[in-house]
């Protein structure tokens, strides 16, 4: 298997390949800004969340996702670079240690403290998330910065069900919760390329949108996310969730769009 392979180094906390062989559009990227190239076709997204879909929050080693009903096409994202509609499933963050890093993407080499993600696969072509994971056009996944700052409101009620599900593995409910409260004002200044997953399974089947404009959350809801731990409870050695966040990689002569100039 991949693992037998000499040349394969484990990734240290995800215990899967580092480097997907023959990958030549992973995830994340660093954006250069003034190679981006604008495309005026490129239209405002469209997102329609229907907070009723929402479900669960869980602690699922890597990170906290909380959960959609995506058995039907109630929270749905179009619009911008996608010709389909895509069901929002779940969404989750990526954090450092410290506010200098813990985005996955950079704007110019430039760290944020840390990155939501809010995942949605292509109803119109597929009818599971699993189905979808392993297409070109399968997934359509928006990005969006943290910086610390004013506290965020909204996302305060996902703070508090953080000690909850400190540990690998937890789940409790989470419901009437609307994703779109953690979205930045524009919608419209975006950049969108075609990539990967950025953890396991690692497949090149996203269509990033990456939002210009970040959301500000205070030091104190950060620093909950940093209470979060990837081990189970089972576990001697507790370890901190933090760093949850991928290594750059290559651009292999991939182009960035902006949808702004
Ligand atoms: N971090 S990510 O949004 O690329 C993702 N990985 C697996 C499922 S969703
Ligand atoms: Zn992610």
């Amino acid at each position: 298997t991949l693992r037998d392979l000499p040349a394969v180094k484990l990734h240290p906390m995800w215990q899967g390949p580092l480097v997907v062989p023959g990958g030549d559009r992973q995830s994340p990227i660093d954006i250069v800004v003034r190679k981006s190239v604008f495309d005026s076709e490129l239209k405002p997204l469209v997102t329609d969340y229907d907070p009723q879909t929402c479900q669960q929050i869980w602690n699922n080693g890597y990170s906290f996702l909380v959960e959609y009903d995506d058995t039907t096409d109630k929270s749905t994202l179009k619009g911008g670079p996608l010709q389909d509609k895509f069901r929002l499933c779940q969404f989750h963050f990526h954090w450092g240690e410290s506010n200098a890093w813990g985005s996955e993407h950079t704007v110019d080499r430039r760290l944020f403290p840390a990155e939501l993600h809010l995942v949605h696969w292509n109803s119109d072509k597929y009818s599971l998330f699993e189905e979808a994971v392993m297409e070109d056009n399968g997934l359509a996944v928006i990005g969006v910065f943290l910086k610390v700052g004013r506290r965020h409101e909204g996302l305060q009620k996902l703070v508090d069900a953080l000690p909850a599900i400190r540990h690998k593995g937890s789940v409790v409910e989470f419901t009437r919760f609307d994703p779109a409260c953690l979205l930045p004002t524009n919608t419209e200044d975006y950049w969108t390329y075609h990539g990967s997953l950025t953890t396991p399974p690692l497949t090149e089947s996203v269509t990033w949108i990456v939002m210009k404009q970040h959301i500000e959350v205070s030091h104190d809801q950060l620093a909950v996310f940093r209470s979060l731990l990837f081990t189970s409870a089972e576990e001697e050695v507790q370890k901190s969730m933090v760093n949850n966040f991928r290594v750059q990689q290559p651009l292999c002569g991939r182009s960035v769009r902006s949808s702004f100039t």
